[in-house]
């Protein structure tokens, strides 16, 4: 195949969002070389165990789903995912509270890491002009003619040519283009990596012995203690993939519990109804190094109009708000809008494409910090269940006014995140005085509670802010095929 005159694109990094943006690149016309450190984890099972351990469960949710619904893989990637109609609540008492994530035929779905990403990587490789390289590590970029260098295993160091190309960094948090990027003498890059107080050590609860889920299965479900809280993810297979988060230093740390008397008292003590069904909590928890959690900003992502970053290497965010990879897609999404856009003219595409993300993955980035809190602390909170309540009901009765902030970055896929942090800073404004009206807990369902959430919203949500909050391209579609999977189930 020829690509007709249009510039080579080295992606480096086959992550999901590398591989994602290869098929994309590729069905324009472009020719494409993926690379990749990692060797090929599909040959043998036991290559998976690259993702096992540092590998929180990813949640799709619609801004994925248009992505992948673009090159057609939503369903193949649906019949394996699980669907997470709201979040489980375990109070230290062991009692458990719903919390619906949005209405009754919305969810989030739990998919893994290696199984998305090695979907992505076989549909990209089936594309004519994709060549994906395992085991290419990138060392060296030289940002004006586009050459780049490779640490092959057995290759020694292999140079690859890219001179007529553009080059993507989707190589994940760390990124070593980015990094490459920064070392340019002149360059003028600001740049931000936070380490957040928080680390993570992964654990599991086992299928039962005749396959079936110990816990609710269309649920994620969460033990929020206020500083650190447990969550689980149901996988396939019965099991579920759980993630204990929690300080890494301080009085109640990973460095605090330091023997396996202190680990074991600390489970039981605040996880009472899990610790009987997790596998060796204690072991694991000794056995594990934390992992981090951080963030970066970087700007420009784009450099000498010939590389540019995309997914976790321009805006790697906290996993709180299960949104990193559904942003990584949107920005592919949205680049391969702008090569039809511009015509293919890079020159106008890339600067497009940084005006077009950057501001809304900033807000993404804020938007996931803070549901750190909510997850941990508010969860469990009642005042804030009653605030959700009401935002949710006065939502049914005026969806043309009022889409939830968690709805409007999980079920509104076209809805900028910044217009959603925006619209959703402007509702906790309103929500706050609704809160305060006396008695609101015994009045919540009162006419003149939402006739004042009616005229706030009027007064203070402009027509300008709620813009696209309502639409959503995707429907009927995964939603629908979630109401299917329950008839079936019924
Ligand atoms: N569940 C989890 O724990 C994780 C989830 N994700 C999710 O996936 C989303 C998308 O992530 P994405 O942007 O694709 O980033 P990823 O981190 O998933 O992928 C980047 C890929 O690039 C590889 N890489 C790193 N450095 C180099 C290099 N110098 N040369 C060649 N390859 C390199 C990485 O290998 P290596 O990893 O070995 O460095 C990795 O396979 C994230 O936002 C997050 O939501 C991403 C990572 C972990
Ligand atoms: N996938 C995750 C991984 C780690 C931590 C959270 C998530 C979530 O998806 C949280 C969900 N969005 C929530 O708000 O309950």
């Amino acid at each position: 195949m020829t690509n007709q005159g249009k510039e080579d694109i080295a992606i480096v990094g086959a992550g999901p969002v590398g591989a994602l943006l290869a098929v994309m690149l590729a069905r324009k016309g472009y020719k494409v070389d993926l690379f990749e450190s990692r060797p090929d984890s599909r040959p043998d099972a036991s290559a998976r165990a690259l993702y096992q351990g540092k590998s929180i469960n990813l949640a799709l949710s619609d801004r994925g789903w248009l992505a992948l619904k673009a090159i057609g893989l939503d369903e193949e990637i649906r019949a394996q995912a699980i669907p997470m109609t709201c979040r489980m609540i375990h109070a230290i008492d062991g009692s458990l509270a719903r919390q619906p994530y949005g209405r009754e035929n919305q969810a989030i779905w739990s998919v893994s890491r290696a199984g998305i990403n090695e979907q992505l990587i076989t549909l990209a490789e089936q594309q004519a002009g994709v060549e994906v390289h395992f085991e290419h590590k990138l060392t060296g970029l030289d940002f004006n003619s586009g050459s780049c260098a490779f640490d092959a295993p057995g290759k020694g160091q292999e140079r690859v040519d890219c001179r007529r190309g553009l080059i993507f960094g989707a190589d994940g948090t760390f990124s070593k283009v980015r990094r490459l990027a920064q070392e340019l003498p002149g360059q003028r890059i600001s740049y931000s990596l936070d380490y957040m107080p928080q680390s993570y050590i992964e654990l599991t609860i086992p299928a039962s012995s005749d396959g079936s889920f110990l816990m609710e299965k269309n649920a994620l479900h969460i033990w929020p203690r206020k500083n650190f809280m447990l969550i689980a993810l149901p996988n396939p297979d019965g099991s579920f993939t759980c993630t204990l988060f929690m300080d890494l230093q301080g009085a109640l740390s990973f460095e605090s519990l330091d023997d396996e008397h202190k680990v074991s008292d600390f489970f039981r003590k605040y996880f009472p109804d899990a610790m009987p069904l997790l596998t060796d909590p204690v072991a694991t928890f000794m056995a594990k190094a934390p992992s981090p959690l951080c963030l970066v900003h970087i700007d420009p992502w784009v450099i000498q109009e010939k590389v540019a970053l995309i997914g976790d290497a321009a805006h790697a965010m906290v996993p709180f708000y299960g949104q990193g990879m559904n942003c990584g897609f949107e920005d592919c999404r949205v680049l391969s809008e702008l090569v039809e856009q511009h015509q293919h003219h890079w020159p106008d595409i890339l600067p497009a494409y940084q005006q077009a993300r950057k501001e809304n993955c900033d807000a993404i980035i804020e938007l996931a910090k803070r549901n750190f809190v909510e997850m941990s602390d508010l969860a469990g909170d009642a005042r804030f269940l009653l605030r959700k309540k009401i935002e949710a009901k006065f939502s049914e009765m005026h969806p043309e006014l009022w889409i939830p902030l968690y709805s409007m970055v999980t079920f509104s896929p076209e809805l900028p995140y910044a217009q959603a942090l925006a619209v959703g800073e402007v509702q906790k404004e309103i929500m706050d005085e609704v809160m305060n009206l006396p008695d609101i807990e015994q009045n919540w369902q009162a006419d003149c509670t939402y006739r004042l959430l009616y005229q706030l919203a009027q007064e203070k949500l402009t027509p300008n802010t709620l813009a696209k909050t309502v639409s959503n391209p995707l429907s009927p579609g995964p939603l629908n095929s979630l109401s299917q999977q329950k008839e079936v189930k019924a």
